[in-house]
């Protein structure tokens, strides 16, 4: 049986003619956490916006539950069970996090019967987000502005959860407390996540696999305890 939920076929993209992606090819597996790792500019946002149709490739292909996807923009992959964290949380400061939740309900196209269900279930699986539900967005911690992307991300109760640098300004132990319920639900739910990460020794304790890519290309297919040794994690990059 073929369990592959995501493909990337030969994916070329550049910016500005200048290509960034040179002939990605890459897979994400039923119910798995590959992780993306590699140095800054390797190319790994690139490859998530793409996948999520927030680029076009020059060419290559994308699968998605091995049927190439027709009209890969952010609405049709977000209606086909496809979410994105974005790099930088990209959540809007004035914003109360309920009136986020509820926009992104509206953008997730969440039938309104459902909403109140698929929102308890959000809370349900990160509970901590109902401690600051009428706060404005702009007033929360780096963890909390994070929890609340992710949140928003989970609305439309995705089969594929793309995450781009979730860690990014917060401590170590933030970024475990933060990606222990999202683990707990991956598992529960079998969701698969293709995390992007630069704080690889936390990465790694969460994933099932892992990717590295090198002014882009992927360069190497690994599992996390082969990349314990340092000296081969540092040859890899
Ligand atoms: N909007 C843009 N316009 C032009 N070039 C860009 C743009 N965004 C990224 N690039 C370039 O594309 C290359 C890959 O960038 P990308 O952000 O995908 O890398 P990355 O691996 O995610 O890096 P980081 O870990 O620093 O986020 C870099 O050389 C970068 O300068």
């Amino acid at each position: 049986m073929n369990n592959l939920v995501l493909e990337a076929h030969n994916l070329v993209v550049g910016y500005g003619g200048r290509p960034v992606l040179d002939g990605v090819s890459m897979n994400l597996r039923a119910g798995e956490v590959l992780c993306l790792i590699g140095h800054n500019g390797a190319g790994k946002s690139t490859l998530l916006k793409t996948l999520f149709g927030l680029m076009s490739p020059t060419s290559g292909e994308i699968r998605l539950h091995g049927k190439p996807v027709a009209s890969a923009d952010p609405r049709s992959l977000t209606a086909a069970g496809v979410s994105l964290v974005p790099e930088g949380r990209g959540v809007f400061p004035n914003l109360s996090v309920s009136e986020t939740l509820e926009m992104g309900m509206w953008a997730a196209q969440v039938p309104q019967a459902q909403r109140a269900q698929r929102l308890a279930w959000v809370l349900e699986t990160l509970p901590a987000m109902r401690n600051f539900l009428q706060q404005r967005a702009g007033s929360l911690s780096g963890g909390q502005q994070q929890m609340v992307s992710i949140g928003r991300a989970l609305l439309n109760q995705p089969r594929v959860l793309l995450m781009d640098e979730p860690s990014i300004g917060l401590a170590p132990k933030l970024f475990q407390d933060l990606m222990a319920p999202i683990r707990e639900m991956q598992l529960k739910t079998g969701v698969s996540i293709l995390l992007v990460e630069q704080n690889v020794k936390e990465a790694l304790k969460i994933a099932d696999r892992v990717i590295v890519m090198k002014s882009g290309a992927l360069i190497h297919e690994t599992v996390p305890a082969e990349l314990q040794d340092n000296a081969k994690l540092m040859a890899l990059y």
